[in-house]
């Protein structure tokens, strides 16, 4: 199971917090995260993650070629809906990538404790016969 962690700066405490209260599901699946998210959940979780460039440096689109090629199963992407982003494109072509793959993404934390929920139970599985 690959999970891609993602968050803009004011929902990164967000992300990690959450990191830290689902870390018994998230420790049994391979980890991806743009560079400073995933610095930030390392240090509060200890968790081993493959970080890719920063998301305004390319590392969106870093993540979005993983999705293109089918091998991420789930994408929590903690979006700031409030604040204009530098690479707002290469956000849209992330979270169209998964659209195109139908890959599960969340790009907010109700969303993302019901997928992880999901996940946890088993409903995941479909992902793994593909
Ligand atoms: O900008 C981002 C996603 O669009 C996230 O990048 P960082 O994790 O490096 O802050």
């Amino acid at each position: 199971m690959n999970i891609a962690l993602i968050a803009h700066d004011k929902k990164k405490d967000t992300l990690v917090n959450f990191a830290v209260a689902y870390k018994h599901i998230f420790e049994k699946a391979t980890l991806y995260a743009t560079g400073t998210t995933g610095l930030r959940i390392m240090e509060a979780t200890g968790m081993t993650i493959n970080r890719f460039l920063s998301g305004p440096l390319g590392g969106d689109q870093q993540i979005g070629a993983l999705i293109a090629e089918d091998r991420m199963d789930l994408v929590l992407f903690f979006r700031d809906p409030l604040a204009a982003q530098p690479h707002e494109p290469d956000i849209l072509a992330l979270l169209r990538l998964c659209d195109v793959h139908d890959i599960p993404v969340a790009t907010n934390i109700a969303t993302a404790e019901i997928l992880v929920k999901a996940l946890e139970r088993g409903d995941f599985a479909w992902r793994e016969v593909k």
